[in-house]
């Protein structure tokens, strides 16, 4: 049965990652300068289009172009919080998709009330790792020790369906396990290598892979999400087989994501419900 139900979502991420790369949806990234060229590279070689734009003065113009909106707050700085907030209006008003990652979320208050503000504008998936999950779902400082996650993603399940209800967003934690819910179903997708976590920026990176994802399909966005982390997860594993550390990783990430093929994610892609 769980056989079946895995192969199930194998297809069904392999038709989002088709998708992506036959229609190459445009991104617009508002993202942290740790992240910007893993994240814009993982776009690239996932097949879809990334635009790093973030001057208020430009998304006027440019989100009523875009297919989806990524907001990341890891190297969040007083005059850039106006500038996701303008964007994510943008997005909001003109029914476009636009995902939140909430770098950091619970290490300070200045942090933690713009992500709280950003949700209140209604963002159509939020993925954190466990510590930041749990930081927003009980809007608490200090509860992180800083960008890395100091609980398991196990942890903040119960966290992430009280923040997808409170907040109507598609809910995202990863980790061993990444946890996906809508806040009444909830789905795990086993994929990926602990050495992801000694690459800065995979999590952000995962992220704009959603908003990839999502792009393909805004209707569905708890079935698009959980594809796009099992499918980064598959090319994690791949990329593995032939990394000698984190930095070869990364090389290698890159280019199994891109050279993924329909028999490596339906049968690599380990997603269940939970
Ligand atoms: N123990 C693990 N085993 C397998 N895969 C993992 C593990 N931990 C994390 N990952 C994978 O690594 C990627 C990044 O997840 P992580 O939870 O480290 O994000 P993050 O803390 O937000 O990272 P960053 O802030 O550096 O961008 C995800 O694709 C996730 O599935
Ligand atoms: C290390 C780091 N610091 C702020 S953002 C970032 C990238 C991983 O989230
Ligand atoms: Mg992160």
């Amino acid at each position: 049965m769980e056989d079946g139900e895995e192969r199930e979502w194998g297809a069904k991420a392999w038709t989002y990652l088709s998708s992506v790369r036959s229609l190459s949806p445009l991104i617009q990234c508002i993202t942290n300068f740790v992240s910007m060229d893993l994240t814009a590279n993982t776009l690239l070689s996932a097949g879809a289009s990334p635009a790093m734009l973030h001057s208020p003065n430009e998304s006027p113009d440019f989100t009523p172009q875009v297919n989806a909106l990524y907001i990341n707050v890891g190297t969040l700085s007083d005059n850039w919080l106006p500038a996701m907030e303008l964007a994510a209006q943008l997005a909001s008003k003109l029914n476009k998709p636009w995902v939140l990652d909430p770098v950091a979320a619970g290490a300070s208050r200045f942090r933690l009330k713009a992500c709280l503000d950003l949700i209140s504008l209604k963002p159509t998936v939020i993925r954190g790792n466990a510590s930041e999950i749990i930081a927003l779902a009980k809007a608490s400082f200090p509860s992180t020790k800083g960008v890395d996650s100091s609980h398991d993603s196990t942890d903040a399940v119960e966290a992430a369906k009280s923040l997808a209800n409170s907040s109507g967003a598609v809910v995202a934690v990863s980790g061993a396990v990444d946890f996906v819910t809508d806040g009444n179903r909830i789905v795990g997708a086993r994929n990926g290598v602990s050495m992801m976590q000694k690459i800065t920026a995979t999590g952000c990176a995962v992220t704009a892979l959603i908003a990839a994802f999502v792009a393909t399909d805004p209707s569905h966005a708890m079935e698009a999400t959980a594809s796009a982390l099992a499918v980064f997860g598959v090319a994690g594993e791949l990329g593995m087989e032939t990394a000698r550390g984190p930095a070869s990783l990364r090389t290698h990430l890159i280019d199994s994501l891109h050279g993924l093929d329909q028999t490596a994610v339906i049968s690599g892609v380990k997603i269940t419900a939970i």
